[in-house]
């Protein structure tokens, strides 16, 4: 997998710090465990998983959970890159729409999501722009 402007080794972390991160998942409910790291301007990864809730529209999606990481710790933008694994060796796992929403707010158009199967034995790179075609944003209440 190669990825414009991301060293090998850092992607390499990137991808572990995912499927690590998928092991820290809550999810009694779903059983459904999903992991997510984001590399930041500076080369630092922040990593989230999901969080479910008895009250179950109350669940938070790892990719969600990662940008709060990333957010709460001062970067607000620049962020290279984000990778996603999910529960599933077949399928590589892409973010729901709510979290497509919610990445777009602070990244560039070509910012690259990484989307993995439960091992890593399969990718697929698509950019923000491609998961959330005519996205309606920030520039849009300027
Ligand atoms: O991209 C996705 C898709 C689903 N989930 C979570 C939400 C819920 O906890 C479980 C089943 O939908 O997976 C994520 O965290 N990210
Ligand atoms: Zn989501």
């Amino acid at each position: 997998m190669k990825l414009d402007g991301i060293e090998d080794r850092l992607l390499g972390a990137l991808r572990k710090a995912a499927l690590e991160a998928c092991k820290l998942s809550y999810s009694p409910y779903s059983h459904f465990r999903v992991g997510c790291s984001i590399l930041t301007n500076d080369d630092v990864i922040f990593t989230g998983a999901n969080v479910e809730n008895a009250s179950y529209s109350n669940c938070i999606c790892a990719e969600r959970s990662a940008v709060i990481q990333v957010l709460m710790a001062g970067y607000r933008s620049g962020w290279k890159c984000m990778v996603v694994c999910g529960d599933s060796k077949e399928e590589c796992v892409s973010p729901c729409g709510v979290c497509r929403q919610f990445i777009n707010e602070f990244v560039v158009k070509d910012f690259p999501i990484v989307m993995l199967n439960s091992t890593g034995s399969r990718s697929k790179v698509m950019t923000i722009g491609e998961l959330l075609p005519m996205a309606f944003g920030p520039s849009h209440l300027a």
